[in-house]
């Protein structure tokens, strides 16, 4: 079918129901609406071609590819009916390209990237992290040795993004606890930083900063009299990420100890975040991105521990207008801007340094 030729554009989109409802759809459809935009919802059961044609497909199927890794043929088969839409109709702006999308289906793919994007940045980083897929205490001893991995550790799941499960996770103390965290997964240093994390929602050329409880600080056991790292027999913390690091977030595991609350958090500098988005943008080729920084408590730096397509935007101020304004850009402009240029943050943050936000504190200073 020839492209939609009427004076209007026309935006398909796909999210799962759950997102569908969070999102606030709605909302959407009225911005889209008042803008002279006819939003389009798609069925992934029904032939693509039947449903078009698009300007632009609006999507977040990352739930589709971790049910088709998990063997999940339905979604298989809608993931490559969508691949073979896009591949039919260079006409139609996707977003986000598929080709970054893939860049953060696996955690490990996505750390590789982080770890080789930020290496030579004195101010950025990425933790260090090992990929393990064995029992065998020994072996996974070495493997983390060798990733100069330390304890404590994260666990997470290869999987990233969708289903509860990718978002089941451990704070590990030693090697034995390593055997006991379900496989694949991937064991990532943990970084103290004083239970604040600082989400950054990216929308195109626009950027936001969040700042949401987070993970307070761990110690592996340390012997009080040598001072030497003895792995103690810490039990491992196991937590669901859904419960730390939400705006609404009271897990106890977001308190910081007595002992922590005294240390002065660092401000934040917007012109870091800046860096880390305008990199990441250029290294995906994706405009809808969530990252997660913390500032390292003992250096000062700033270590990306997440990145997400198509995240929450929660807090973000007049959301819907911003992605209806980047969906118009795409659709008049489909190649992207030079994403070179430094990201226009409209709302260049100046941050009062968070004690113990236990709400989000929606950083916006206009
Ligand atoms: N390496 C780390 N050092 C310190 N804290 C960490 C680290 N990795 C994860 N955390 C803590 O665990 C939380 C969840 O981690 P992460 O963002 O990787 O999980 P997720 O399930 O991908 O989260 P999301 O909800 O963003 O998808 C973080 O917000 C942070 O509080
Ligand atoms: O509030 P945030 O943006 O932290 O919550 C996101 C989360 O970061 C992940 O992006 C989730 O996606 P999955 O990793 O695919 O589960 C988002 O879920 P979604 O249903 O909104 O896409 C969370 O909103
Ligand atoms: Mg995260």
């Amino acid at each position: 079918m020839e492209q939609s030729t009427g004076k209007h554009k026309v935006v398909g989109y796909w999210f799962n129901e759950q997102k569908c409802q969070k999102f606030g759809v709605q909302d959407l459809e009225a911005t889209c609406r008042r803008r002279g935009i006819q939003l389009v919802k798609i069925d992934m059961n029904s032939p693509l071609d039947d449903q078009g044609p698009f300007d632009l497909v609006l999507h977040k199927v990352t739930v589709l590819y971790a049910q088709a890794l998990n063997n999940n043929g339905k979604a298989a088969n809608a993931i490559n009916m969508f691949e073979n839409y896009i591949k039919k109709h260079p006409e139609t702006f996707v977003m986000d390209p598929l080709p970054g999308v893939h860049k953060l289906l696996l955690r490990n793919q996505t750390y590789e990237l982080l770890h080789q994007r930020f290496r030579y940045d004195e101010k950025i980083f990425t933790p260090t992290y090992a990929e393990l897929s064995s029992r065998n205490v020994k072996e996974n001893a070495e493997i983390v040795k060798q990733a100069s991995v330390t304890f404590p550790v994260v666990c997470k799941p290869v999987t990233g993004g969708g289903g509860v499960e990718a978002h089941e996770m451990a704070v590990v103390f030693n090697e034995m606890g390593l055997s006991e965290f379900r496989l694949p997964c991937v064991a990532q240093s943990f970084i103290n930083h004083g239970a604040v994390l600082y989400k950054l929602f990216v929308l195109g050329p626009v950027w936001f900063v969040i700042v949401r409880p987070s993970l307070k600080n761990f110690y592996a056991g340390v012997d009080g009299c040598f001072g030497f790292n003895t792995l103690t027999e810490q039990e491992t913390v196991y937590f669901n990420s859904s419960n730390v690091s939400k705006a609404d977030s009271q897990s106890p595991l977001t308190q910081l100890d007595p002992g922590d609350m005294e240390d002065e958090l660092p401000k934040a500098d917007p012109a870091v975040f800046n860096r880390i988005v305008t990199n990441l943008r250029e290294a995906l080729n994706m405009d809808l991105l969530g990252i997660d920084v913390v500032i390292d408590s003992n250096t000062g730096k700033y270590g990306i521990i997440d990145v997400n397509a198509f995240p929450s935007y929660d807090s973000v101020p007049n959301l819907m207008e911003h992605l209806v304004d980047l969906l118009v850009m795409r659709m008049d402009h489909p190649a992207p801007e030079s994403i070179k240029q430094t990201p226009e943050n409209k709302k260049i943050p100046t941050f009062t340094t968070c004690d113990h936000p236990q709400e989000d504190s929606g950083v916006d200073t206009g």
